[in-house]
């Protein structure tokens, strides 16, 4: 089977004035129709630029070395504007952290989610529908991700809904045009911890009821666990670890990993949030030597600071890029 997403050997520089930033350094990952991955690491390690890049706006100037992306057997960097507008929003859609910034504060919700629902129609050369065909496909839209109050809701303007209510609409809006590929960057984050279980709860649902296929963003581990089968463990724009989420969970083999995981407090029950091991993510205009991760490592010996360590194969789906992982 071919994946549906599939990023090859991905490497971004984003050059400002004191040297060109390294930012992702070589990224390789699949994913399958269906599956949902979790992207996780602390602040600064690449997530959201990588995720921004897999759409086609990634930051401004940031500049391809190398790589690829193909998404749905088309060459994601070879695509100019009119290639993007058949995909971005409508293929591949995504969803933020802070839904008001994605939401206009002038227009009421169902205005919005009715100008979304006709762009799609226009963008995919289908007849306009009527305005209550409108109403009705906003109705089915919303009732997707659990609003019942459907009244109150489209004639309301986004300050009058809460956070959470918000970003259960900009999830009806990204499945509008019913996308093959979800990617919700940090989706929860800005939301108080009983609406997170609730925003995650909803993901699920639709994973299981749609089969959508997602890649998802966070630096909380039970967020990804909540919804990821599998797992990406990035730092300093490298994919250190990834494999089955169960398995990353349970038996992590690079020590990056391992510190992530030590140092949640409690993983049952709640979504903990990572704590950062000792030391900080490195200058990525002058990134480290060898592999990126070995001035923070406990392990580091003399090969880690000379060679960047290549990903292998440690198990069934279970790829590690350590020098000792197997140690
Ligand atoms: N437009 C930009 N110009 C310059 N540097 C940028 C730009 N966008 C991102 N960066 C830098 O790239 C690095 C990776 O940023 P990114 O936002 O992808 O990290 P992240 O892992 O998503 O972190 P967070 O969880 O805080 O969003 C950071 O050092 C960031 O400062």
């Amino acid at each position: 089977m071919t994946a549906l997403l599939t990023i090859q050997d991905y490497r971004l520089d984003i050059p400002t004035f004191d040297g060109a930033l390294k930012v992702l350094d070589g990224i390789d990952l699949a994913l399958d129709q269906g599956e949902t991955l979790g992207i996780v690491g602390e602040s600064g390690c690449g997530k959201t630029v990588l995720a921004r890049s897999i759409l086609g706006i990634g930051p401004a100037k940031g500049k391809r070395v190398s790589g690829s992306m193909t998404f749905d057997s088309v060459e994601l960097d070879h695509l100019d504007e009119a290639g993007w507008r058949r995909i971005r929003g409508v293929k591949i859609s995504m969803i933020f952290q802070d839904p008001m910034t994605y939401l206009n504060p002038l227009f009421t919700i169902g205005r919005q989610l009715s100008d979304v629902v006709v762009a799609h129609k226009r963008a995919k050369g289908e007849r306009l529908p009527s305005r209550a065909e409108q109403r009705k496909r906003c109705h089915a839209l919303l009732d997707q991700v659990q609003i019942r109050d459907f009244e109150r809701v489209v004639d309301s303007y986004p300050h009058q809904l809460s956070g959470g209510m918000r970003q259960r609409v900009l999830i009806a809006m990204a499945l509008a045009g019913e996308p093959q590929l979800l990617i919700a960057d940090e989706p929860t984050t800005a939301l108080d911890v009983t609406i997170q279980a609730q925003i995650l709860d909803l993901l699920r649902d639709l994973v299981d009821r749609l089969g959508l296929t997602v890649v998802m963003i966070s630096h909380d581990v039970g967020a990804i666990a909540a919804i990821a089968r599998r797992v990406a463990v990035m730092y300093a724009g490298v994919v250190v670890e990834q494999g089955m989420t169960n398995d990353i969970l349970t038996q992590p083999r690079h020590p990056y990993t391992q510190g992530l995981l030590a140092a949640l407090p409690d993983i049952e029950g709640g979504h903990q949030v990572l704590e950062s091991i000792p030391g900080t993510i490195p200058n990525l205009i002058h990134p480290p030597s060898g592999c990126r991760f070995h001035p923070r490592c406990p392990r580091a010996t003399e090969i880690c600071t000379a060679q960047k360590p290549v990903a292998r194969n440690i198990g069934a789906d279970h790829v590690v890029a350590c020098h000792h992982a197997l140690d």
